[in-house]
């Protein structure tokens, strides 16, 4: 594999193996600094175990994981400096959306001192200050979103990976957060990692896609190169010709492209 310095995080040769199984066939990949990268692929072809092996919740048969160039393949998932947004929010339904935000800073020795600080400011930068002392239950269900990423980034992990992130919202609500994650991305300049099985999510917001089928990447390029040089029937027939029936007749109504410059 390519190795780049600049790369942040560098995957080698990743293998997983459940119950005798093959579900993580040795893959290596990339991820570069304040990359948005999406890893793309349908049901049960391994891009949970992949995040959780990451995280370090679950632990890989074989192979390597470098962050910075330290391999990190057998740290605690706390020691890995990453953050991790779930689809369900998971915030404490008892906190406020302030203390929400705050209750991991003060578990931080080097946050407690300014958690309330920090927190305020990620809520204003991602636009929830006037939404600090409400619960959970009377936001929307973006709003919880956006309160879980907050709470993520005042960590200010190395790498965010998140999990199916909109996926629970319904369809109007996902189109203003897939819009207001890639903001939030840009002003944060946070390395992401993004997993999916929606074809369009996955084009509109990454600088980078690695589309899996059973533990395989199928291709690991920009949205454009992917949809002008698909590298195999797979992509033709997963990525393509989705994108190309749902997304046609919207491009030309809209004069859009498919994919973001
Ligand atoms: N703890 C486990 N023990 C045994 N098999 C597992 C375990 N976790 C996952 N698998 C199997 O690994 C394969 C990949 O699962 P995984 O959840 O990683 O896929 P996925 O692409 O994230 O799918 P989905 O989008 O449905 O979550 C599946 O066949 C699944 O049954």
């Amino acid at each position: 594999m390519e190795v780049l310095n600049k790369s942040k995080l560098i995957v080698k040769d990743l293998y997983k193996k459940f119950d005798n199984k093959d579900i993580l066939k040795t893959i290596s990949f990339d991820v570069k600094e304040g990359e948005f990268l999406s890893v793309l692929g349908p049901s049960g072809c391994g891009k949970t175990t992949l995040l959780r092996i990451l995280i370090g919740l679950e632990t890989q048969t074989s192979g390597t994981i470098l962050m910075d160039g330290e391999d990190i393949s057998h740290l605690k998932p706390d020691e890995r400096g990453m953050g991790i947004i779930f689809q369900n929010y998971a915030l404490f339904p008892n906190m406020t959306v302030l203390e929400n935000v705050e209750y991991a800073l003060k578990l931080h020795e080097q946050t407690k001192k300014d958690s309330r600080k920090i927190a305020l400011s990620t809520l204003e930068a991602i636009g929830m200050h006037d939404q600090i002392n409400k619960r959970p239950n009377q936001l929307s269900g973006g709003q919880q979103q956006r309160v879980a990423i907050a709470r993520t980034l005042a960590l200010n992990p190395k790498i965010v990976l998140l999990d199916e992130p909109i996926s629970a919202l319904d369809v109007s609500m996902r189109e203003v957060m897939k819009k207001e994650l890639k903001e939030i991305q840009k002003k944060f300049n946070s390395t992401m990692i993004f997993i999916t099985h929606e074809q369009e999510e996955a084009f509109y917001l990454s600088d980078r896609i690695m589309v899996m089928s059973e533990g395989n990447i199928e291709q690991i390029d920009t949205p454009r190169n992917i949809y002008e040089h698909p590298a195999n029937q797979y992509i033709k027939d997963f990525v393509i010709a989705h994108l190309d029936s749902k997304l046609a007749s919207l491009c030309v109504c809209t004069g859009k492209k498919v994919y973001e410059e």
